[in-house]
């Protein structure tokens, strides 16, 4: 670990870190882990976190909930929390899907999935993050009307997250929607190798 993320988890990491255990159900508290009331964005699979860091700056009125189980990823976001001063993020280390059962219903905003692990080979597609059983648990987690957001630069996981997001009963595609957010950094890997990007927005639909 640099000395840069050495000093980000002795100094952020107390205020603004939570550690994800498997298998704790226990509910968070948004209100009191961000110590106000706001719409909230979930980021699941960060990376590096500098797109985290561009968008919760650019975007001071919602705050923003990024998990990640990649360790110098967690100590790259807690810098660039401290060095920008962001007070509207909180990083979480850990599995997403494990945190997504200990968030309230009806929370969330806005759920952000960019570029997730494609795991191209077929007997590999399980392991996929976006598919049916997490799609509905995120679903219920997004407010009516909040954004399901997932973007990728692998074509054939782009049509079988197509495929999932419209056979969900609670979502419904948007469109219309402008894909608003920085470039990643696993996008411009996927664009230097020719790769196209695809956005996928789906909102949760009105009772
Ligand atoms: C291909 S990278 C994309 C990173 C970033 N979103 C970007 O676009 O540059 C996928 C990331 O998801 C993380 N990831 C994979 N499975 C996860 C899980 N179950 N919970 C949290 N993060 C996960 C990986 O560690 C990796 O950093």
């Amino acid at each position: 670990m640099g000395s840069r993320h050495a000093e980000a988890m002795t100094h952020v990491w107390p205020a603004y870190g939570l550690t994800v255990l498997d298998g704790d159900r226990t509910p968070l508290d948004l209100e009191t882990l961000f110590g106000r009331e706001a719409p909230r964005v979930l980021e699941i699979g960060f990376g590096m976190g500098d797109a985290t860091a561009e968008m919760a700056a650019a975007d001071p009125g919602r705050d923003y909930l990024a998990v990640e189980v990649h360790t110098p990823g967690i100590g790259n976001l807690l810098a660039l929390v401290g060095e920008r001063g962001l007070t509207n993020v909180r990083v979480a280390h850990g599995d997403a899907m494990e945190l997504v059962h200990r968030i309230p219903e009806s929370s969330l905003d806005a759920v952000h999935v960019f570029f997730p692990d494609p795991w191209p080979k077929a007997r590999h597609h399980k392991r996929r993050l976006i598919q049916p059983a997490n799609v509905a648990l995120l679903r219920d987690r997004l407010r009516a009307g909040g954004l399901l957001h997932c973007a990728t630069d692998w074509a054939h996981y782009a049509e079988s997250m197509a495929e999932t997001l419209e056979a969900d009963p609670g979502l419904v595609a948007a469109p219309d929607d402008e894909a608003r957010r920085p470039e990643t950094k696993f996008e411009r890997r996927g664009v230097a190798s020719g790769r196209e990007i695809f956005d996928l927005m789906f909102r949760r639909g009105y009772p």
